[in-house]
């Protein structure tokens, strides 16, 4: 096939030059198929002789006396060696002369290239094989020659023997010994980055997934499917078909031939369908109970990255944005989370026909026939979805919601009359096993782990298993409700723990507002890489109500002064303004800075609004409104939905809503403007809306355990000297004195800048962060009191403000007036 696609390049391009040829043969990817299995064959062949010599090695030794093509060239020479004379000489020379048993590392890195060339497969890096490759040449070599007395034998090889025989006659066997000791150590920590911690986490890993049960309950039918396990996963989709349908006994019974098939997802199924199993998933066995004919249809999960592989991705994202100041800082490992359950979906078909039965049967007696069901099964419930009759009226179905409901006799049902889009209505079931959506599967999805979001947040799985993945920055705000114990708590950690496996402290902060004082503590573990507070407070969670006042308005004080650079800058959001930061077309000196996002999470925002009503709903209301092209988004969770909580405003504000479960179908429609929350199964069951649809979620489940680990991970590391400090926002009942600071208020080096500013005529922030060696944001305060005290003149945009006291006698005037008038 290789030749005919060449040979047709060819003649269509008969003047292409040489090398011309070359490049396209390069770019062919038969052309690699080719190369690459060539490089495995001869990985292999070199194997097959390596190990056929260590056999045969001593036997054939006399024919070595021979040279090479007087051995190949004389077929009277026989060796034997299972490849025959190529496999001894490769034998003679790569073992026995050069590498002894390390010589088994070149085809195992020679068929690792082949394995990447032609199938773009690698268990690990190529260079991560090449170094260990290299490392072992020389150090197992050398090592059995050490075992061996300093010998030269066949597993040491020359190489080894060499190496051996130079190092003990420096430092004799004992210390030839402990080198070979120290170099294995040496290497494991700085190569294979084996340290006491990781050994400790991988025992730990192990003992976890021993004690884990490994049998599923035997009533359930689970079958292997014959996608590869590991990877593709499965959400089981049924089919009722209804047209089969016989009439026997009753006419209004519908007798049920059930027939099961799998198959794959077809590419335009209207949901990409995953599963959190990692075993294989389970299929429906065949049953003949009474009912529709049923398909069952296989979803295929979206690929899950090897652990490797995510890693290295961290890797590179660490080294990859220029602008870190923590260049060192690693985002923090999956294996920090926890596999929940066993990560496993089983269908229970006797459950799914029971539903299917209940279902048609129900339908049945108000005299609304089907045409066909299909089941998709998700973690939590799984959705039948009807096709009624011709002639049947959708809006009937929808009348009768809630008897359906009632007759199904399960809590958590749900009635979509229609499902938007699909032109069938749904029913979602709850499952009697629901299976727990771990955060660990939901961080290693594909999905996740490729996405380009600003503020990537893995939000759980949907109905049909696909990992629902939002963007923080689009939504642009998000309201999050539910009543107590349904997850809401759990959800927000999920939200956070997604940024904080995907960002950099750089590149986003937190303002943590958590009046119950338990839920987000875990959190000032990280306040010096990721939170934001005001300037002279202690913690940078705030649990006291006067202190979100100050907070919410200096947030708007933040978002005034990013309104100005953006401005300055010409353009029109945080994105476009970063980009030009980083191309180095802003000027720091002109008070230009690389702009981390700010996502604000209140907790409980109803004992805000209680206490303090519309002194936080007039900022929370203003910053919902403007702040999202200057990259400041809100999360603000409640346990009481009530419309006195979520007002008006608030509501006009914030598009992304979610619900857990809530008691009543009014406080669904407060939170959702729909009903549905009061009838989810609470546990993580949940509804987002992320502006128009209700999307059903099982919401990504991690336990405070391990939110601690992924603090404590990120709090070890180098941080900031401190937490990034928003503008000081002055109270009006403190700022009486005309926008003047008193003295006891204003920096320690305030008269220190003041000269500096005086003495240079200049009057930027930078000069001064320079001469006092300050960080921005001190510099950026005495700066804002330098103009409160009239020494400075206003910011002027692109300009550097003007100095207005012309020398350093005029200042001396200025800081000390009652001293000044004694000597005049
Ligand atoms: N996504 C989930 N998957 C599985 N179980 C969950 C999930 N979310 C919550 N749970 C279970 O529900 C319990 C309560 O959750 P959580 O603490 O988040 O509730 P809450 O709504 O924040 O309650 P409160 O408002 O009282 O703080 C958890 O301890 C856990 O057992």
């Amino acid at each position: 096939m290789a030749k005919t696609k060449k040979q047709t390049k060819k003649t269509s391009k008969p003047k292409t030059p040489l090398f011309e040829g070359w490049k396209e043969a390069a770019k062919d990817r038969s052309v690699h198929v080719v190369v690459g299995l060539a490089l495995i064959f001869i990985a292999a062949f070199m194997t097959i002789a390596f190990i056929s010599f260590l056999f045969s090695w001593d036997a054939d030794q006399s024919q070595f006396q021979q040279s090479f093509w007087e051995l190949m060239g004389n077929p009277e020479y026989e060796v034997s060696n299972i490849l025959s004379k190529l496999g001894a000489a490769l034998g003679q020379v790569f073992v026995f002369k050069w590498f002894g048993i390390a010589a088994f590392a070149i085809p195992i890195f020679l068929g690792a290239i082949g394995l990447k060339v032609s199938f773009k497969f690698s268990p690990y890096p190529l260079l991560k094989i090449f170094r260990v490759t290299v490392f072992l040449s020389l150090w197992l070599s050398a090592f059995t020659a050490f075992l061996a007395g300093v010998e030269h034998t066949v597993l040491s090889g020359g190489v080894g023997y060499y190496v051996a025989t130079f190092l003990r006659s420096w430092m004799g066997m004992l210390g030839l010994g402990l080198l070979f000791v120290f170099t294995l150590i040496a290497w494991l920590v700085l190569v294979m980055k084996v340290t006491p911690d990781s050994l400790a986490a991988g025992a730990k890993a192990i003992l976890q997934k021993l004690s884990r049960p490994k049998t599923e309950p035997i009533a359930e039918t689970t079958v292997p499917t014959p996608t590869p396990a590991v990877e593709d996963e499965v959400a089981p989709e049924v089919d009722f078909d209804q047209n089969e349908e016989t009439e026997e006994e009753t006419v209004e019974e519908p007798q049920l031939k059930s027939e099961l098939e799998i198959k794959t997802p077809q590419p335009e199924a209207e949901v990409e369908v995953e599963a959190s199993n990692t075993e294989p998933e389970p299929k429906p066995e065949p049953t003949s109970s009474e009912g529709p004919e049923m398909d069952v249809e296989a979803a295929v999960e979206e690929e899950s990255l090897s652990e490797k592989e995510v890693n290295k991705k961290v890797k590179e994202f660490g080294e990859y944005d220029p602008k870190l100041d923590l260049s060192r800082f690693k985002l923090p490992p999956l294996d920090l989370l926890v596999e929940h359950g066993d990560g496993n979906i089983t269908i229970d078909q006797e459950e799914l026909e029971a539903n299917k039965n209940n279902i048609v049967n129900t339908l049945q007696n108000y005299k609304i026939g089907i045409e066909k069901i299909k089941a998709t099964i998700g973690p939590t419930v799984t959705l039948y979805e009807i096709i009624p009759e011709a002639g049947v009226r959708i809006s009937k179905i929808k009348n009768l919601e809630d008897d359906i409901a009632l007759s199904l006799a399960a809590l958590g049902i749900r009635i979509i009359a229609p499902i938007p889009g699909r032109g069938t209505i749904g029913i979602e079931v709850p499952n009697k096993n629901a299976s727990v959506v771990s955060m660990r599967a939901v961080l290693t999805s594909e999905k996740f782990q490729n996405t380009k979001f600003d503020l990537p947040v893995a939000l759980g799985k949907t109905i049909s298993n696909e990992t629902l993945v939002a963007d923080l920055a689009k939504m642009p705000h998000l309201l999050m409700a539910g009543a107590t114990g349904q997850g809401k708590s759990v959800g927000l950690n999920a939200i956070l723990a997604s940024i904080l496996y995907k960002k950099h402290p750089a590149q986003v902060k937190f303002v943590l507002v958590d009046p119950k004082k338990v839920e987000l503590t875990l959190y000032n573990k990280i306040e010096r890489h990721y939170l934001a507070k005001l300037p002279d407070t202690e913690d940078a969670i705030i649990t006291d109500t006067s202190k979100v006042i100050n907070t919410l308005n200096s947030l708007c004080i933040e978002m005034d002064n990013r309104y100005e650079l953006l401005k300055s800058a010409m353009v029109r959001n945080i994105k476009e303004y970063n980009a030009k930061f980083i191309n180095r077309k802003l000027n720091p000196e002109e008070g230009h800075r690389y702009l981390p996002y700010i996502v604000l999470v209140i907790d409980e925002f109803a004992d805000l609004i209680m206490t303090a009503g519309k002194e936080v709903e007039t900022p929370i209301a203003r910053l919902a409104q403007l702040a999202r092209a200057i990259g400041i988004h809100l999360i603000i969770a409640t346990q009481r939905p009530s419309v006195n909580v979520i007002t008006g405003i608030i509501k006009a504000n914030f598009p992304a809503r979610i619900a857990f479960r809530v008691t009543s179908k009014i406080d669904s429609r407060t939170i959702l403007d729909a009903g549905g929350a009061d009838q989810l199964i609470g546990k993580g069951d949940m509804l987002f809306s992320p502006g128009n649809e209700l999307i059903r979620l099982q919401c990504a489940f991690l336990d405070t355990p391990e939110v601690d680990e992924i603090t404590e991970y990120i709090g070890n590391q180098q941080a900031y000297p401190e937490a990034y400090l928003l503008p000081e926002y002055v109270g009006e009942e403190s700022s009486g004195g005309g926008g003047a600071l008193a003295d006891e208020d204003r920096d320690a080096l305030f008269e220190d800048a003041a000269r500096i500013v005086v003495i240079h005529q200049q009057g930027s922030a930078s000069l001064l962060q320079r001469k006092l060696k300050l960080g921005y944001n001190r510099a950026g305060r005495i700066v804002d009191q330098l103009e409160a005290a009239g020494i400075i003149g206003p910011f002027e945009g692109s300009k550097a403000r003007q100095v207005l006291v012309p020398d350093e006698v005029s200042l001396e005037q200025k800081l000390n007036p009652g001293s000044a008038d004694i000597e005049s």
